[in-house]
């Protein structure tokens, strides 16, 4: 959103609660500081959202430095990623982010990172078109996985700037009803989604965490497991 004028004018022709968005606005920006103080959202690259209602997300306008977000970087979309009340630009990837939200009725925030690891793995596993996790503690941080004995898969998916072609990857791999907590992009990085943006934050540092153990162990070893 470019201004406070355009937010007003945004909440007056929506039945978006103003409160929520300035909140949901500032969640997003100081995600954005942290996670680019850690290196995970080089030139500009990343996008973040937060479902506001039924219909309608916050979301980082496209092009801006994701590390030094102000809420006037924020802007409402609906779930068919048109943008509400203002003129600006909502982010190259909105529709990946209204998925999630039409996908998942509980999602309340979706997370895209470019970190050096996530793009890395999504290289290495492309031929495989999955990254399984087996046996690592840390799987236990994504929601409803409860001991290490479990299978956790992150796909991936080839990256294309036609994003109704991964809109339909993200959707074959649900409707073949396998579980879905976050997925790679060939190339570009990675998506996950929580209940909130806390429990979303847990998913990336999970995802985050273990591809690096795979990555490690690649190293040492010589080839994916
Ligand atoms: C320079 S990064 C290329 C686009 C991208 O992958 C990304 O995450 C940021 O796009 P946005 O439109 O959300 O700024
Ligand atoms: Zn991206």
């Amino acid at each position: 959103m470019s201004s406070p004028v355009a937010w007003s004018r945004a909440i007056n022709s929506s039945p978006i609660d103003r409160g929520r968005l300035e909140r949901c606005a500032q969640e997003i920006a100081e995600a954005g500081r942290e996670l680019g103080a850690l290196g995970w959202t080089p030139a500009t690259s990343s996008n973040f959202s937060m479902r506001l209602d039924a219909s309608h997300a916050a979301v980082t306008i496209s092009g801006r430095d994701k590390g030094r977000l102000g809420i006037d970087d924020i802007m409402v979309v609906d779930f068919d990623g048109r943008a509400v009340g203002t003129e600006a630009r909502p982010s190259a990837e909105t529709a990946l982010h209204t998925q999630v939200y039409r996908r998942f009725p509980a999602a309340g925030a979706v997370l895209h990172t470019h970190s050096r690891a996530q793009s890395v793995a999504s290289r290495l596993y492309a031929a495989r078109g999955v990254v399984r996790f087996e046996g690592w503690e840390l799987q236990k941080a994504i929601a409803g996985y409860t001991t290490h004995e479990s299978v956790l898969d992150l796909p991936v998916f080839p990256n294309t700037q036609d994003m109704s072609e991964l809109v339909a990857r993200v959707d074959a791999w649900l409707d073949a009803g396998k579980p879905l907590h976050g997925y790679l992009i060939d190339g570009h990085g990675i998506y996950t989604w929580g209940k909130d943006m806390p429990e979303t934050r847990r998913h990336l540092e999970a995802f985050e965490f273990l591809l690096n153990c795979e990555l490690d162990l690649l190293r040492l070893k010589g080839t994916p497991t």
